[in-house]
């Protein structure tokens, strides 16, 4: 057997490469683990192939697709030609990214407690296969969880049985737990099995473009550093609305539903992106402890009071979908943070399938003054940034409105983020190299995820509140509108049903 040695991932800082002394990145083999499932084809293949092509991977690498089948070789390629070919850069890039991919890949039978598949075989064909192309010393070995949630546990425990766990990275994706409950019980076997300082759990939403700016915005701008509190602002919307059905994923979709899909990881993340308070540092444990200090402030959601949850009309009749489900495909939420900052300052959260657009946008609606000059003839001033995509930042201000008159209207200033000078990275490659690299600033860690689950947990119980039927194409039941009281919700303000 050839050495299986690998990096040492103790690297968790921002300044820290994953290359050697000489800044040569070490080779890599990324175990792509569920590598013909839908995660890996619409976003790993896509993202492995921006990251070939912008010259951000090692030298020397290569890729481990894996899957619970026998499978060749060729029909791995098959999987990742198709793949680029429907999600990839598009046709004058997909044959060359597919030639790269497909020429540094392998495929191998997936391992379980009992059985190693061929794994481990493969595995150390590839480490000799790396030597033989020159690369010497160590290798990243970096495992990507690509799998089902539930199989999160028993692939850990395989990595383990059969000593693949040493010195690897390993890539874990959401959701991390689905009640705080299975949340503590995968993270102790995940601790058997690793040091914290090996993990890395995805929440793709913190590694978007717009997502990271809103450090920038807040913290190297005066302007809006000096606003980024309760006596400036009024309320926080972060609306995730998506067109999308579930028909492509209704048995997994069915058993999540909307809160657990989106809220509990991503919206509860982008809140605390927003409500943290400045880190001492940019060093990523710094900005890492800000954002999980932040999270342990958020008050447990009042099902009661402060939730709206509802459900598509035709959900039911989608195959894989149960007769008399009652699963959200729509959640609001309006999240309180219990700390000088934000005291009553309510966190508008909203998310859902089928619903009337696309957007992702996380807007701070300030406070207007009607005593002040102008009276109520101000309105409020929104800074917005978009996510989708490359990211966007939106100014909507009072200003006069051309003509003779003193009169008021209001304008919005955008700025998209791809018309900066640079080369904006989507959120999967973006984290993929931040894996490489160990760089965990934008990584979830389980003293931030367990104050998630205790805001969430409410929601599980059985205050539950019913599920209301809203049509399809609208902005979700009317019952959501007051949640965003007195301003209401931003998008869909002029057309909700
Ligand atoms: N799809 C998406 O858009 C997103 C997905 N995610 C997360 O990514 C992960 C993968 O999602 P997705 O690709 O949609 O899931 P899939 O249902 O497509 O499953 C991925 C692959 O996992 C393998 N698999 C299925 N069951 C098991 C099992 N019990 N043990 C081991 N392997 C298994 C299958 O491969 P084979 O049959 O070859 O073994 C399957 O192709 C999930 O945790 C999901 O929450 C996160 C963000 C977005
Ligand atoms: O994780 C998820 O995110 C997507 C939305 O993010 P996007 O970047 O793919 O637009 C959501 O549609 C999906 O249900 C959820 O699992």
């Amino acid at each position: 057997m050839s050495d299986r040695s690998t990096t040492s991932p103790h690297d968790t800082d921002r300044t820290s490469t994953g290359s050697d002394a000489e800044g040569h990145q070490k080779p890599l083999i990324l175990v792509l683990h569920g590598a013909r499932g839908d995660l890996s084809r619409r976003l790993v293949f896509p993202a492995l192939a921006t990251l070939n092509r912008r010259g951000l991977l090692p030298e020397h690498w290569a890729l481990l697709g894996t899957g619970r089948g026998a499978k060749t070789d060729e029909e791995m390629a098959e999987v990742i030609r198709e793949a680029l070919d429907e999600f990839g850069a598009g046709d004058d890039q997909v044959e060359d990214d597919a030639e790269v991919l497909t020429r540094h890949t392998r495929y191998a039978q997936e391992v379980t407690e009992e059985d190693p598949g061929t794994l481990p075989d493969v595995l150390d064909e590839l480490h000799r296969t790396l030597e033989e192309a020159g690369s010497e010393g160590e290798v990243n070995v970096v495992h990507y969880l690509a799998i089902p949630p539930a199989a999160f546990i028993p692939a850990t425990r395989a990595l383990a049985a059969h000593d693949l766990t040493d010195g690897v990275r390993i890539v874990y994706e959401k959701p991390y737990g689905e009640s705080p409950e299975s949340f503590r019980e995968l993270d102790a076997v995940v601790h058997e099995a690793f040091d914290e300082e090996q993990v890395f759990r995805i929440d793709h939403f913190l590694g978007m473009e717009a997502t990271q700016n809103l450090h920038v915005l807040r913290f190297a701008n005066d302007l809006f550093g000096t606003v980024w509190d309760r006596h400036h602002v009024e309320q926080v919307q972060i609306d995730v609305p998506e067109t999308l059905d579930v028909a492509q994923r209704a048995e997994f979709y069915d058993g999540t539903g909307a809160a657990l899909d989106m809220v509990v990881n991503h919206l509860f993340q982008v809140a605390a992106q927003v409500a943290m308070e400045p880190p001492r540092h940019l060093a990523s444990t710094d900005l890492v402890r800000a954002r999980e200090e932040v999270i342990g402030c958020f008050r447990p959601l009042d099902p009661t009071q402060d939730v709206v949850l509802g459900q598509f009309e035709g959900y039911r009749d989608i195959d894989g979908v149960a007769e008399d489900s009652t699963t959200d495909t729509f959640i609001a939420a309006r999240l309180w943070i219990d700390n000088p900052r934000w005291q009553g300052v309510p966190f508008l959260l909203r998310t859902g399938k089928q619903m009337a657009a696309s957007a992702q946008r996380v807007s701070l609606v300030l406070r207007r003054d009607p005593e002040k000059l102008f009276g109520d003839e101000v309105e409020h001033g929104v800074i917005t940034l978009s996510l989708a995509g490359d990211g966007a930042i939106e100014i909507t201000t009072t200003v006069k409105r051309p003509g003779p008159d003193l009169a008021l209207a209001t304008g919005t200033a955008r700025l998209d983020l791809h018309d900066v000078d640079g080369d904006p990275l989507p959120s999967y490659a973006s984290l993929l190299v931040d894996v490489l690299q160990g760089d965990r600033t934008l990584f979830t860690t389980p003293t931030g995820l367990e104050h998630a689950w205790q805001a969430f947990a409410p929601l599980l119980g059985e205050d539950r509140p019913e599920v209301h039927p809203y049509p399809r194409g609208s902005w979700g039941p009317a019952a959501a509108e007051d949640l965003a009281s007195p301003v209401g919700w931003l998008l869909g303000r002029d057309d909700a049903s």
